[in-house]
């Protein structure tokens, strides 16, 4: 991708539950706007298999099989060309690597062959490949106020989802966001609280949306 015309690239990340949709459908109203959502369901239809389920019926067979997959899927938003000012990408190969994939590894779900094999195509990937992004905003949460949620949404594959694997990802989330004592951050953080209900949230995505759509920049460039 030509750098001078490349978007400017912000990455929402999160626990599962934690308002991501929700920040993305605000700014899908924008013109100028790309907005990447999770492919969750090419995750639930590779060539007929459903990745997701599989990785939550049986995370130690399937973890590998569904990460690598979902550093596919992500390379490919990284690297997808387009006219907009802006890309909003939901997630992004960093919390695919340092949240995802350390957390089945810490947590034994992960083979360390396995882990070793999918770190080698992370580091071959941001070595050779221009995935940077320009801002991270990282919808802020309490485990148990996003559990409950996931268990109202009930989507299908989540549904037997325990608490702890909840705690264990907003730990590794804490860790690389908020404290970024962990794993490298690849961005300047801009944090919002995702504990808060739905107009609460919107309140705050407008106060921060200048900063998420680079306003001021592009201004300049004018
Ligand atoms: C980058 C990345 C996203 C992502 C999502 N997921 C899961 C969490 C949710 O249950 C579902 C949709 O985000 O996929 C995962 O296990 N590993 C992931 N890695």
């Amino acid at each position: 991708m030509d750098k001078r015309n490349k978007p400017f690239t912000v990455v929402i990340e999160g626990n599962i539950g934690s308002g991501k949709t929700t920040l993305l459908n605000y700014f899908s109203k924008y013109r100028d706007v790309e907005v990447l959502q999770e492919p969750v369901e090419k995750w639930r239809n590779v060539d007929g298999h459903n990745l997701l389920s599989l990785l939550y019926d049986d995370p130690a067979r399937w973890s590998l099989t569904f990460q690598t997959h979902v550093q596919l899927t992500m390379l490919d938003h990284h690297t997808k060309e387009t006219s907009a000012k802006v890309k909003l990408m939901e997630r992004s190969l960093f919390s695919g690597r340092y949240c995802f994939v350390e957390n089945l590894h810490e947590s034994k779900l992960m083979e360390p062959a396995e882990y070793a094999v999918i770190s080698e195509w992370f580091k071959w990937i941001i070595k050779n490949v221009d995935v940077e992004v320009d801002l991270i905003v990282y919808l802020r949460s309490d485990p148990e106020v996003v559990h409950k949620r996931i268990l109202q949404r009930a989507r299908k594959e989540e549904k037997t989802v325990p608490l702890s694997y909840i705690v264990a990802l907003h730990e590794i989330h804490e860790d690389w966001l908020h404290h970024k004592v962990s794993h490298p951050v690849p961005a300047p953080v801009l944090e919002i609280d995702a504990n808060v209900d739905l107009t609460e949230m919107l309140k705050q995505i407008s106060l921060v949306e200048n900063q998420i759509l680079n306003r001021k920049a592009i201004k300049r460039v004018l």
